[in-house]
């Protein structure tokens, strides 16, 4: 079976399959869209009502469908599962979450696939680990989204506090998406330059202050954004566009995909985020981007806290 690099399934249809779906559409990167929920008719009712903006975008094969219609595609994104609410962590989600995707993973390897899992159903990285296990692919096909919207949100508070295109900052968040993720501040270049050099030209001096600031707003944005209207979905959206689109346009860009660690920063056997060149196999390779000492340090703590949930499924 030949993969079609310019297909695409979104299995889950609520908020953030929708959402994804949406963005997917005015991306222009794929002509031929499925959506599978268990809810079947949500699934055709978001294909309608998508359908309906073609007219204003490109034309697209947008259906409702099932998992004989997967073989083909070159991107099976997940986003199936219960969200949070206030109060839940992302890894509180995990025993509701983890039985959907052995579920949808049993589905999908009962036929021949051979393009690239994505999966951002949370907990992403624990998802990310049990597709991986369940499926049996090559690690280089099974992605999570990892901190790719936490990164976003990074950049758009950097971009807020030095008046500057978020576009023209390097800097990455890595390790758990969720409670203990870390900024790799030792990294974080704006135009090429050390991020407080550039602070300094902008007339900001604090910056113990302002970092701790910017990341506790990073962090909890999901929090905040919850409270508020009980779930997130756009950003998120727009990361899965940017994820596909270094897939399927074969791009090599560096994005804090989530992934399996073979060894980087003495991690093994765990799936986080750290940057990665993706591209249309997936993972090319993974970049261990310099981190301080106590930089390290939380990455290695944020790989154990993963580790002691992946242990509960897969006690070695
Ligand atoms: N990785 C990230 O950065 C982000 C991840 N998320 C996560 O995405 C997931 C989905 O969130 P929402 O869309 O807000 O939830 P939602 O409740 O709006 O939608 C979930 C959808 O999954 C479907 N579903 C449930 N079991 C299924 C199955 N076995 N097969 C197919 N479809 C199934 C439901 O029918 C529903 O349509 C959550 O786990 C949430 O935490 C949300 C935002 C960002
Ligand atoms: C819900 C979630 O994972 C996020 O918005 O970061």
């Amino acid at each position: 079976m030949s993969i079609d690099s310019r297909k695409v399934v979104v299995v889950g249809c609520g908020f953030v399959g929708s959402s994804s779906a949406f963005a997917l559409m005015q991306s222009k990167l794929f002509s031929e869209m499925v959506l599978i929920d268990a809810d079947h008719d949500r699934a055709e009712g978001e294909a309608m009502d998508i359908s309906h903006g073609m007219a204003f975008a490109s034309p697209m094969k947008i259906y409702a469908g099932s998992y004989d219609d997967i073989t083909d595609a070159a991107v099976i994104v997940i986003t199936a599962g219960a969200n949070q609410k206030p109060d839940e962590t992302r890894l509180d989600l995990i025993r509701k979450n983890s039985a959907i995707m052995k579920s949808i993973i049993g589905e999908i390897k009962k036929r021949p696939f051979e393009g690239i899992l994505l999966i951002v159903s949370n907990p992403v990285d624990i998802l990310t680990y049990i597709a991986l296990k369940e499926s049996g692919y090559p690690a280089n096909r099974v992605i999570g989204s990892g901190t790719v919207l936490d990164t976003g949100r990074f950049r758009y508070e950097l971009g807020e506090h030095l008046g500057v295109d978020s576009r023209s900052i390097h800097a990455f968040i890595i390790g758990e998406h969720g409670d203990s993720e870390l900024a790799a501040w030792s990294e974080a270049r704006v135009g090429g330059m050390p991020i407080n050099d550039f602070c300094e030209l902008r007339g900001h001096y604090d910056h113990e202050a302002s970092m701790e600031k910017i990341f506790n707003s990073v962090k909890n944005s999901a929090y905040e954004i919850i409270a508020r209207k009980h779930a997130t979905y756009y950003g998120i959206a727009m990361a899965v566009c940017r994820i596909c689109a270094a897939i399927v346009r074969n791009e090599q860009s560096i994005l804090p995909v989530s992934s399996l660690m073979t060894g980087e920063y003495g991690l093994e056997n765990v799936v986080l985020s750290i940057p990665a060149v993706v591209d249309e196999n997936g993972i090319e390779t993974v970049v261990p981007i310099e981190l301080n000492e106590t930089e390290l340090s939380k990455l290695q703590q944020s790989a154990a806290v993963l580790k002691k949930v992946i242990a509960e499924f897969y006690p070695d």
